[in-house]
């Protein structure tokens, strides 16, 4: 470990969108870092893939390391920071051998995080260093350390929002021009908050790597990404998007987590899904690249964390307060208890939950068909509380989109295997959740 009336002194690994903007911020902020850490914190060593890439920053102060072995390793190296991403590969490597090697370690990879977060924690407490990843979860919100720290003493009953950018800034963007979608996400890809693969995105996947991680340091579990329930935003169509607005609702795609303990042993919910939020909810007014996390603590009541879930400046802001926390001595467990401690949930199922359900379906336009879809209903027990018919296209097919009323979620399951044989369901339903005040 580092002594402390020295400077930090910290290896870089990945100067892309984050990595630059980590070196622009303590270029920037030097003076007031080096006052609130107790002492400086240096970039001594960078690496990258391509050496002689043009990244509009000055490397010539920093060490280049091709062998990111050796920078896990460097005697003048207190704290190493991966900004490369991927769950596995350079990146879990370069954790691994940071940590063996005494180095505490700053990532803003939520892949690596969810995936291997209890391995890399039990490695980190061994030794008693630092792992952090605030960035990891809502870019420059700082929620791992509200969670973490000023809500620490709350046992925390339910966590959600809107936790991937790129699709907020999709559906926003669709409902506020009428946009298509693949034109939107070209967009957002240029704006550099889109993941490499952009799939990750719009199909659930690094939503649901934030909620694992904030569902383990909300309710004191272990982080289990596997068992994380996911839906993504590809299916939603435009008329999605106007038959909610038409009843009084906006499209999100939300991560919702929660203890579970209606049938009896506690389980553990975790479900990232397009979900319809009442225009009324403060997350229906979230939009573009933003992020927002709700956290309900028993003592502290709902608490809300917004702002920029993506971009190199956020990012980088959360990187750098990481490091002040290291710089300071801060080496508490990652997730906020021993790992010992954290309990190991088995996921909930989620056909008991109750609430209420947008479903879409195209019907071939022909009498009878309504009668069948309300059979089906009927015979599910699920009742409807508003539903719109759009006019029939030129193609013989109409649109039908509804809001049941509350009812258990296998009421939707049964109400769809009733119609999947019939003829007059034209494509696949479209299903959304409706989220509870
Ligand atoms: N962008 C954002 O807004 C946010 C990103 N994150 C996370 O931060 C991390 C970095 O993201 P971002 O900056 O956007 O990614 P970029 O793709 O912009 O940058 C990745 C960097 O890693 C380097 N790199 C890739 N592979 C290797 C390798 N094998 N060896 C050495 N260096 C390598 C690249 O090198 P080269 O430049 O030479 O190709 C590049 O500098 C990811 O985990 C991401 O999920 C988290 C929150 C927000
Ligand atoms: N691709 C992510 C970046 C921040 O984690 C998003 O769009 O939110």
């Amino acid at each position: 470990m580092s002594d402390h009336s020295n400077p930090l002194r910290i290896a870089l690994a990945g100067l892309g969108t984050v990595g630059v903007g980590v070196i622009q911020l303590i270029e920037a902020n030097r003076e007031i870092i080096t006052r609130r850490a107790g002492r400086a914190i240096e970039i001594v060593a960078v690496t990258a893939r391509e050496r002689s890439k043009d990244r509009g920053v000055d490397l010539t102060p920093y060490r280049w390391m091709d062998d990111m072995t050796a920078m896990a390793g460097a005697a003048d190296v207190d704290a190493v920071v991966e900004l490369i991403g991927g769950s596995d590969g350079p990146a879990l490597t370069l954790a691994r051998e940071s940590l063996d090697s005494g180095k505490c370690f700053v990532t803003a990879n939520k892949a690596m995080i969810a995936h291997h977060g209890m391995e890399l924690a039990a490695l980190a407490e061994a030794k008693g260093l630092a792992l952090k990843y605030e960035a990891a979860v809502a870019g420059g919100i700082p929620v791992i350390k509200g969670l973490r720290e000023g809500a620490a003493a709350n046992r925390i009953e339910r966590v959600y929002g809107i936790l991937n950018g790129t699709c907020n800034y999709i559906l926003s963007a669709m409902e506020k021009d009428g946009r298509d979608f693949a034109d939107v996400l070209k967009d957002a890809q240029e704006k550099g908050f889109a993941e490499a693969d952009p799939a990750f995105d719009i199909d659930g996947v690094d939503a649901a790597h934030k909620l694992a991680i904030l569902a383990a340091i909300s309710f004191g579990t272990q982080l289990d990404f596997d068992a994380v329930e996911i839906g993504g935003i590809r299916k939603i169509m435009a008329a999605d998007i106007a038959q909610a607005k038409a009843l009084g609702y906006r499209i999100r795609l939300l991560g919702l987590a929660e203890v579970d303990g209606s049938n009896g042993d506690a389980s553990l919910f975790q479900r990232v899904h397009p979900y319809l939020v009442r225009t009324s909810h403060p997350l229906a007014h979230v939009t573009g690249p933003t992020n927002a996390v709700v956290a309900e603590g028993n003592f502290s009541g709902r608490l809300l964390f917004q702002g920029a879930g993506a971009g190199d400046k956020p990012t980088a802001s959360s990187v750098v307060a990481d490091l002040v926390d290291i710089a300071r001595g801060e080496t508490g467990p990652a997730f906020a208890m021993p790992g010992h401690m954290l309990d190991k949930l088995p996921p909930a199922k989620s056909g008991h939950r109750i609430g209420k359900t947008y479903l879409r379906m195209l019907v071939a336009d022909k009498p009878g068909v309504l009668a069948e879809i309300t059979a089906a209903m009927r015979d599910a027990g699920l009742s409807i509380e508003s539903l719109i018919q759009q006019e029939a296209s030129d193609d013989g097919s109409a649109l039908i989109a509804m809001v049941t009323h509350a009812g258990q979620e296998k009421a939707i399951t049964h109400t769809l295997a009733a119609l999947s044989g019939s003829d007059s369901m034209l494509g696949e339903p479209m299903v959304m959740h409706i989220l509870g005040e």
